[in-house]
């Protein structure tokens, strides 16, 4: 379920006059995502994303998303550019939201993760990195290390009726990952997307049959913070199999590809372990708050957040990088 505001055929016309993509054909609203209201439109000119931004997005952040999508595109990065309206601004309203239309990606995520996504993954993160590097502003990760022990609070009531002891659990995981934390300038710092997870990267099959990425979607995590922690995001997200065991081919393969193009410093390599029980608690933390906080019947479907906790104690008890393919 993404869409929490239905447009009407009247509102959406009346909306593309401000636009020179053409005359409405068909829209539809999209199911996927769970965050903001998306809807698929096409016009005589071609195929366009409508998104509506919801509750949990800050009105004041969307300049810095939108901003950085279009740096991206213009660098080559296949990312949804936002289209300017005829008086040249993206971020417009709707439906008494704010909204913006982007361009449309062809592809589609893997619903299975094969070893041969994992270096083409690692190209395209190390291509965004670099091509955010001359991107002017910033914004600080709001689920950063400093966001994680009040997430940790609001959860506290509750946490331990989804397993006993897991608050002090956490707790203990916690103090470990942020006394272990890399200090303030140890590592360098850019624009990071924050949340690539499969369903964020479309893919489309090259000329020999092999995946390669049409893609990159969903920038509202975006943030200024360490470019490492974006591969522990992608070593959390990709690179477990369904039955909780960790795939150290797929690791291999994507920060291999990775450094091909940007190869770590050795501060990186070291504090990766660290990283990726960061993202791994990131992660747990936002779906544990999901959970507790959203009532059972709603039409969201929660994310299960003891996928999390597998996978932070899979990088709790990791003694060198080379354990996870660094
Ligand atoms: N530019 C695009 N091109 C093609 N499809 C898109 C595009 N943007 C979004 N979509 C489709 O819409 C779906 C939802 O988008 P997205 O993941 O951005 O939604 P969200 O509600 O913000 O997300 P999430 O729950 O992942 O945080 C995607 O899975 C994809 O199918
Ligand atoms: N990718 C996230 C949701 C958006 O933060 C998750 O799977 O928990």
């Amino acid at each position: 379920m993404a869409v929490y505001t239905e447009v009407t055929d009247e509102a959406l016309r009346a909306f593309l006059a401000d636009y020179e993509i053409g005359d409405l054909l068909a829209f539809r609203g999209i199911a996927e995502g769970v965050e903001n209201s998306n809807y698929a439109l096409r016009t005589t000119q071609g195929d366009f994303v409508l998104t509506l931004y919801e509750k949990r997005v800050d009105p004041a952040e969307l300049p810095y998303f939108l901003g950085l999508m279009e740096h991206l595109a213009r660098a080559g990065l296949a990312c949804p550019t936002p289209v300017r309206g005829r008086d040249g601004a993206a971020l417009r309203e709707l439906a008494g939201r704010p909204a913006a239309i982007c361009t449309f990606l062809e592809g589609v995520w893997p619903r299975r993760v094969r070893p041969e996504h994992l270096a083409p993954l690692g190209g395209a993160l190390a291509r965004l990195h670099a091509a955010s590097g001359d991107f002017a502003a910033t914004r600080p990760n709001a689920l950063g290390p400093a966001g994680w022990a009040p997430l940790l609070e609001a959860c506290r009531g509750r946490g331990d009726e989804v397993q006993p002891g897991l608050m002090a659990e956490l707790d203990r995981h916690l103090t470990e990952i942020l006394a272990a934390w890399p200090a303030p300038g140890a590592l360098p710092v850019g624009q990071i997307h924050a949340d690539m997870f499969p369903d964020n990267v479309f893919f489309l099959a090259d000329a020999e049959g092999r995946p390669r990425v049409s893609g990159v979607i969903d920038f509202y995590f975006a943030c200024t913070d360490l470019l490492a922690y974006d591969i522990a995001v992608c070593l959390n997200a990709w690179c477990f199999e369904p039955d909780g065991a960790f795939n150290l081919t797929k690791a291999r393969a994507m920060v291999q590809a990775y450094q091909a193009l940007r190869p770590l410093t050795e501060a990186e390599g070291a504090a990766l372990p660290v990283l990726c029980r960061g993202a791994a608690i990131r992660f747990l933390l936002t779906r544990l708050y999901d959970w507790t906080h959203t009532p059972a019947d709603a039409l969201v479907t929660r994310k299960d957040p003891l996928e999390y906790l597998r996978k932070l104690r899979f990088f709790a008890q990791v003694e060198t990088p080379g354990a996870i393919g660094v």
